[in-house]
């Protein structure tokens, strides 16, 4: 493809791709500290999009504002063209709903069982399901899908740090949300169970057909994961662009990431 078919197809992508979400001109200050300053993003349908940044560069920040549970300075967000800044609370549960998320540490609930632990958001959200027909069977399902289907009546402490990933994944997936937002999926795994959880990233996005935004400092995962990736320094989207278009960039901020 020419350099200018590429612009071209790229243009089209822009204009035609449905966006997931959009954030626009995103400011969040702490006292004189200027987080965010302007800050862009927007996750088209279907795709895996990376976002990396120094520690403290607000990647957290950012996440909270997006899902409300931060309120920014000034900027829009809107997630599947609703404006989250208008809306009021119960509208923001069941658009949350559409969300997944995989946060840090898991975050399971060391006294439920896995099984427990599943049932745990059908019961919370039985609204956007209607009336639940088999709990049982979408709990067992949401476990094959990851790989644990053996751990069902396991509490959390008995499983190792990746299967702890696995079932937040499964959990997180079974309100088969449009979006699932991770923060560091693979921090504190070891080489090895962190390609795992890689490759399962990929693979729900495949079979679920869902929109993710990745927040990882790991550069594999980042290379393996990601259609897009988008740097947050100094506050703005200083750059995006594929993984091998940012490493192969001579601007030294951006060099600093592929070091
Ligand atoms: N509630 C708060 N009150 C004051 N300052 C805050 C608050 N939340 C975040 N900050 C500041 O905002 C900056 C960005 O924090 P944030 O947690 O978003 O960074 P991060 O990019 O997610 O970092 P890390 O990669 O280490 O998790 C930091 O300087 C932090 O101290």
């Amino acid at each position: 493809m020419s350099r200018l078919e590429d612009i071209q197809s790229r243009v089209e992508d822009v204009l035609t791709r449905k966006r997931m979400f959009e954030i626009r001109d995103l400011k969040k200050r702490f006292g004189s500290k200027d987080v965010l300053n302007g800050f862009n993003l927007e996750l088209f349908e279907g795709e895996n999009l990376v976002i990396m940044g120094k520690s403290g560069s607000g990647k957290s920040v950012m996440i909270k504002c997006l899902v409300g549970l931060m309120q920014p300075d000034s900027g829009s967000i809107k997630i599947m063209d609703k404006d989250i800044t208008t809306l009021n609370r119960k509208d923001l549960d069941e658009l949350r709903t559409e969300i997944g998320f995989l946060f840090q540490g898991s975050a399971l609930y060391d006294s439920m069982t896995v099984r427990e632990n599943l049932e745990f958001p059908l019961r919370r959200h039985k609204r956007k399901l209607g009336v639940i027909g088999d709990t049982d069977q979408l709990v067992e399902e949401a476990l094959e899908n990851v790989g644990l289907l053996s751990t069902i009546d396991l509490m959390p402490a008995e499983l190792s740090g990746g299967m702890q990933r696995r079932v937040a994944l499964a959990r997180a997936l079974i309100l088969r949300p449009k979006i699932i937002l991770y923060d560091e999926p693979t921090s504190g795994l070891d080489p090895i169970t962190a390609k795992e959880i890689v490759e399962l990233m990929r693979r729900v996005q495949r079979q679920y057909q869902t929109s993710s935004l990745i927040i990882t400092h790991d550069i594999d995962c980042a290379r393996v994961v990601s259609e897009r990736i988008v740097l947050l320094v100094d506050g703005v989207d200083y750059a995006q662009g594929t993984f091998e278009e940012l490493a192969a960039s001579d601007d030294e901020k951006i060099q600093a990431f592929f070091k």
